[in-house]
Formats: structure tokens, sequence, C-alpha cells
């Protein structure tokens, strides 16, 4: 069960509940749940793949079949490694004992709900889709409330820094690159109406937050951060 959970298509399958999956039957999910229905009550582990995606194409949470060079899917890819590197980030975060890993939990759930809203193209999208995948916009409010009280506590930055600053601060600059590139993949599907502007916002205000998590983590540690020197 847990690895038919963490398979990317459940990302999406999974968005509430197996109800919604029953109501929304795109081939992929419709193929999953079923697959899983008759597996389980074969008392048998259901199988990650469904060989759906063989041959280049995948499906989005409307049930359209695109290819996979297609633009949701780099956005919904590009989603998922920032997800990854966060998680990596938060693991060294947590060897440190820092306070704030409970905000990368949070983080790491609303790139979930980033992912259903961009693997939803409105223009695909029928209602109750909609209602599933809309994106709250208080996930933009909190991170700006989490920047705000870091850099309360941080020195005015007076120089450009580096990515350093020891392994939860790099990680976390590391993440936040990942999320600039989130950012760029999903800026021209939220211009074309098809995501929530608020998902393309909820990114841009993530970089800011990992690059000042990234400082307040450098700080708590007492790691010195490298500050841009122009070569002689
Ligand atoms: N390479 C990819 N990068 C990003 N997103 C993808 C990719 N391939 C598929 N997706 C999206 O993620 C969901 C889950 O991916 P998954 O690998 O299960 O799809 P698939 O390749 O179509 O199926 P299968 O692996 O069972 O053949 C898909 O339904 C699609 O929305």
């Amino acid at each position: 069960m847990t690895s038919f959970i963490i398979k990317p298509s459940l990302l999406r399958c999974f968005v509430r509940t197996r109800s919604f999956i029953s109501e929304h039957q795109t081939p992929k999910i419709l193929c999953s749940a079923r697959s899983y229905a008759t597996e389980r009550d074969n008392n048998k582990a259901p199988k990650i793949y469904t060989k759906t995606g063989d041959k280049g194409f995948s499906s989005t949470f409307t049930g359209e079949r695109r290819p996979k060079e297609d633009g949701v899917f780099e956005a919904l890819g590009t989603t998922d490694e920032l997800s990854s590197a966060i998680g990596l980030a938060r693991e060294f975060c947590l060897e440190k004992g820092h306070t704030f890993t409970y905000q990368l939990d949070k983080i790491q759930c609303v790139l979930q709900d980033v992912g259903s809203n961009i693997a939803t193209p409105q223009s695909s999208a029928r209602e109750n889709h909609l209602k599933r995948t809309k994106f709250s916009a208080q996930s933009v409010t909190d991170l700006e409330a989490w920047i705000d009280h870091f850099t309360e506590e941080l020195p005015t930055l007076t120089n450009f820094i580096l990515p350093s600053g020891g392994k939860s601060s790099a990680a976390l600059h590391l993440a936040r690159t990942v999320c600039r590139r989130a950012e760029r993949s999903v800026a021209p599907i939220v211009r074309s109406g098809e995501a929530d502007p608020d998902v393309a916002k909820f990114l841009n205000r993530l970089s800011d937050y990992l690059f000042t998590a990234a400082r307040y983590a450098a700080m708590k540690e007492g790691s010195e951060e490298k500050i841009y020197r122009r070569p002689e």
C-alpha cells in the first residue's frame, strides 16, 4: 500500500481519497484503482507499474493523454524533484535539531497540492476536478510569516552569499535552485490559464523561504556562509 501511495501517479490519484478515484476515472487512475482493488481482494501487493506510459505518453488528472515531454509533465517532474530536494534538506536539518523542520513537512504536503493543480489542466477539467484540486492561497501567507520570522533574527545581508554554511544550509540552497526551475516550468502553464496563479506565487515565495531558511540554519549552527569576492 505504501509504495502504491508513494508512486507519482498516486500523487494525483490519491489527491484526496479513494472515493475520488472512483469518481474521476482517468485511464491511469482507473487502472491503478482497479488493480489495487483486485489485488487487495486477492491479498496480493498491488503492482506499482501499469505499463501505460511505456510508449512515451501519460495521463493528466483530467484523463487527457499527452506526450511525456509535455509542459505539464515537465512541471510535475520538477515539482517532484523539488519535494525530494526538500526531503533531503529536511533530513540534514533534523540531524541538527532545527526547529523549523515542521515547516518543511508542511511544504512537502503543499507541493503535492501544487502537483494536483498542475496535473489538472483547467481547459479539460470538470467542476469536480476543479473543486478537488483547488489550491489554497493560505500556503503563501504561511511562507511569508515564516520568512518574516527568520528575517527578524538574521543579520542584514551586506554581501552576496554563496550556497554554503553547513550541510543543512547548502541542501536548502540546492532545494532553492530546484524551486526556481519548478517556477520556470510552471510559469507558462499559469500564463496560459491552465493552472492556478497562486501556484506560481507559492513557488516564487518558496524560493525566498528556502534562501532565508538556509541562512537561518547556517546561523543557528554557527557555520560560516561563504561570501562572494571578485576574483583578483
Ligand atoms: N516522466 C514523467 N515526469 C513527470 N510526470 C510524469 C512522468 N510520467 C508520468 N507522469 C505523470 O505522473 C503520473 C504518474 O507517473 P507514472 O510513472 O505512474 O505514469 P505512466 O508512466 O503513465 O505509467 P506507468 O509507469 O504505470 O507505465 C502520470 O499519471 C502522469 O500524470
